[in-house]
């Protein structure tokens, strides 16, 4: 893979350590994005040096025409130039050039300020990973600029309509980047999780309680995003450009199931009911058990949402597990972690269900397959994965995230054992 072009880079040398900010917009297909570039031109502090990139699945790139068209009359910025960046998408085929782009325009020394508009296909946390992957002939891009924010635009008709239905994106054009099995909802899940700013937008097509719910829903996503409702994208003032928000520990982790995941290990752990279970074996625990992840302000409190863990020490059917989420549960918005299934008994399963579409992955081995199969002497099993270790499963186990509202954990809890533990083994 190219990574970047180093001539671009050898003008750094003679460059001053002048950092640009750098605004990523995301958001699905007709969210609003462009209408969002569109304030925030409008409301350019004057003086303030603004470049966009505009990126487009399509060879001809409307949205850089539009805007183009739009920067000379409307921009209060001082400089403005529009780089396009058609046909691919900026987390995965565009992103070389995307790199390229972010630092011609930050080595040019003519901007404060950069605005990406990615495609709508576009997931936002591989476009951070640009900034922080090794660039082996050069320094690497957050030397060049500095992430400002990452802002998600989210359409609140499509939102309640796909979280209510099972959309699959069938469009070639889409289909070829976002992969013909990953459903709209997923995507639009993913680019809410990785964002510091949330816009609710077309907030004048939903009614206040569908306002709500998605609003709730999204809080189950991601606590941390500001998150404002918007018609027309219309910002509130203070919001641009604003003090910098990107962290990047925080907004690449801040999806709450992986917060979730992470405060219910601990609560896991120190559980009297899992040190029994390690006391006695396993085929004669319960199948699994919720337990409630203590909430993280009173916000969630206020719009009933709930993180819990499902653990257990018995292997599920993969077929079931899919079926099961499939099917749906009453007020579920996300489901995800680790599964271990009679069908793979070996290799670590992954669950993710956004919506009602479900992905079920297989990643690597278990550490406990590796000691069985001799691969790896059980003294090299690292400390973290020793304080999960229970015999006669090693580190195989159930561990899933649900967040939602109004969630009936027991009930939820109850249907898992029944429904999609196996049996077989007790
Ligand atoms: N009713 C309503 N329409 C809106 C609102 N915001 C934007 N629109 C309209 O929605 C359509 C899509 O808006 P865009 O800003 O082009 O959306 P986008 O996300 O840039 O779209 P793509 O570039 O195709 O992904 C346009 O016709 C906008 O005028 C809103 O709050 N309410």
């Amino acid at each position: 893979m190219r990574l970047f072009d180093p001539s671009l880079l050898g003008q750094l040398a003679s460059g001053s350590k002048f950092r640009p900010d750098v605004t990523v917009i995301s958001g699905f297909l007709g969210a609003g994005k462009t209408t969002l570039l569109q304030q925030l031109l409008k409301k350019t502090p004057h003086g303030l040096r603004v470049a966009i990139v505009v990126n487009d699945l399509n060879e001809i790139n409307i949205d850089a025409l539009f805007l183009e068209k739009m920067l000379p009359s409307e921009s209060s910025a001082s400089i403005a130039s529009t780089v396009a960046l058609g046909n691919g998408c900026v987390c995965c085929t565009a992103r070389d050039a995307l790199g390229d782009a972010i630092v011609e325009l930050a080595t040019s020394g003519k901007f404060d300020h950069i605005i990406i508009e990615s495609s709508g296909a576009a997931e936002p946390r591989p476009v951070t990973d640009l900034f922080y992957q090794t660039n082996i002939v050069g320094p690497r891009l957050d030397e060049v600029a500095t992430l400002h924010v990452l802002i998600t635009v989210v359409d609140a008709a499509a939102w309640f309509q796909a979280s209510l239905e099972e959309h699959r994106l069938n469009a070639d054009a889409l289909g070829k980047v976002v992969g013909a099995h990953q459903s709209l909802f997923t995507l639009m899940v993913e680019q809410v999780e990785c964002a510091d700013v949330i816009f609710l937008n077309k907030i004048d097509l939903v009614t206040s309680a569908e306002s709500e719910t998605v609003s709730a829903q999204i809080r189950g996503l991601n606590l941390r995003a500001e998150l404002i409702k918007t018609k027309n994208a219309c910002l509130p003032d203070g919001v641009w450009p604003g003090a910098c928000r990107f962290d990047p520990i925080q907004t690449r982790r801040g999806a709450n199931w992986m917060d979730a995941l992470n405060q219910a290990r601990k609560i896991a752990c120190s559980s009297p009911e899992l040190r029994i279970r390690s006391q006695t074996h396993c085929v004669r625990t319960p199948a699994g058990k919720l337990f409630p992840v203590p909430g993280r302000s009173d916000f969630a409190a206020r719009y009933g949402l709930g993180s819990f863990l499902y653990t257990g020490r018995k292997p599920c059917a993969a077929a079931r597990l899919r079926k099961f989420f499939e099917q749906g549960w009453p007020g579920l918005v996300r489901a995800k972690g680790f599964f271990w299934s009679v069908e793979e008994p070996n290799r670590i399963g992954f669950l993710s269900v956004a919506g009602r579409e479900t992905r079920i992955d297989y990643l690597g081995p278990w550490a406990a397959a590796l000691v069985e199969r001799g691969s790896v002497p059980f003294s090299a099993i690292p400390d973290s994965l020793r304080e999960f270790w229970q015999e006669p499963s090693g580190d195989r186990r159930q561990e899933i995230v649900l967040i939602g509202v109004n969630l009936d954990a027991d009930a939820l809890g109850r249907a898992l054992n029944e429904q999609v533990i196996s049996f077989t083994h007790s």
